[in-house]
């Protein structure tokens, strides 16, 4: 029995959903709130898809491209105030962000054997995460985390997902490249994680018209519901 003065259990937290729909950004949210590690999976995919390009692989050779990530040295920070990732030993955080990678990474996506590893590395991650982890991506709630305490589909309109994206990007890219990001990149991954239906036990939040804070109160609602226990949040404030 805990004494109540301090939160005990172990919680993990599973968001998927399309692109823009908000996931990171809630993610990042709860994690702070609820003093929980932060993971971005979308990252991994994109430090992959990063690597194959540096080195020149041909994203349609598939099996050289697994070859490649698989033997690559991952490191992600899961802290939620200070994301950093960096693949072969080199600092991509900012880098993964560029319109070449977010244009190429569904190629990288989609290849069965590249996601072999990179679940298998996001599964040891979230076992070793002692209090507990916030997890966003495409297939958490589904195949990476499916006995996560808390699973989330956030979804919002395409409208709303694309000026999203539009506002976070800015001049630096095209309307046309934009929807392109967010539409055709979603029709390519959809074919290989369902993160449009929610599974069974999955919980639906449309964050249309909701805010980031509303976002983040609806998942926190969740938690304590799901575990029983009022979660105090350890670092209040900021989203
Ligand atoms: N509920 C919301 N309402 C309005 N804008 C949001 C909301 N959630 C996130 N955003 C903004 O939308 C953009 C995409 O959010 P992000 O968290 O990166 O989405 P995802 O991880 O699902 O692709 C960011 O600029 C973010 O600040
Ligand atoms: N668990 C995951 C996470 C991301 N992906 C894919 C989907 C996207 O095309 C890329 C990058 O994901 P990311 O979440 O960074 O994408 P957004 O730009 O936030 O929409 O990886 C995936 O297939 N499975």
């Amino acid at each position: 029995m805990g004494t109540g003065q301090e939160a005990t259990i172990r919680l993990v937290v599973a968001i998927d959903g399309p692109s823009g729909s908000g996931k990171s950004s809630a993610a990042r949210g709860v994690a702070r709130r609820l003093g929980l590690a932060f993971l971005d999976t979308g990252a991994m995919y994109r430090a992959g898809a990063w690597l194959a390009l540096d080195r020149g692989v041909d994203l349609a050779d598939t099996e050289a491209t697994a070859r490649l990530v698989r033997a690559a040295r991952l490191d992600i920070v899961t802290d939620p105030d200070a994301f950093a990732i960096a693949i072969a030993d080199i600092d991509v955080t900012a880098a993964i962000r560029e319109p070449r990678i977010s244009a190429a990474v569904s190629r990288v996506a989609t290849n069965l054997a590249v996601r072999e590893d990179l679940i298998a590395r996001q599964r040891a991650i979230i076992a070793g995460a002692e209090r507990g982890i916030v997890a966003e991506g495409r297939d958490i709630t589904t195949v990476v985390a499916p006995d996560a305490d808390v699973r989330v589909l956030l979804v919002a309109d395409a409208d709303a997902r694309v000026r999203r994206r539009h506002t976070e990007l800015g001049q630096r890219v095209s309307a046309a490249d934009v929807t392109d990001q967010v539409v055709r990149r979603d029709a390519d991954d959809s074919t290989v994680a369902n993160f449009t239906t929610a599974a069974d036990g999955v919980t639906v939040i449309d964050s249309t018209a909701l805010d980031l804070a509303g976002v983040i109160d609806r998942i926190l609602a969740l938690a304590d519901a799901g575990t029983g226990t009022e979660i105090r949040p350890s670092r209040p404030g900021r989203p």
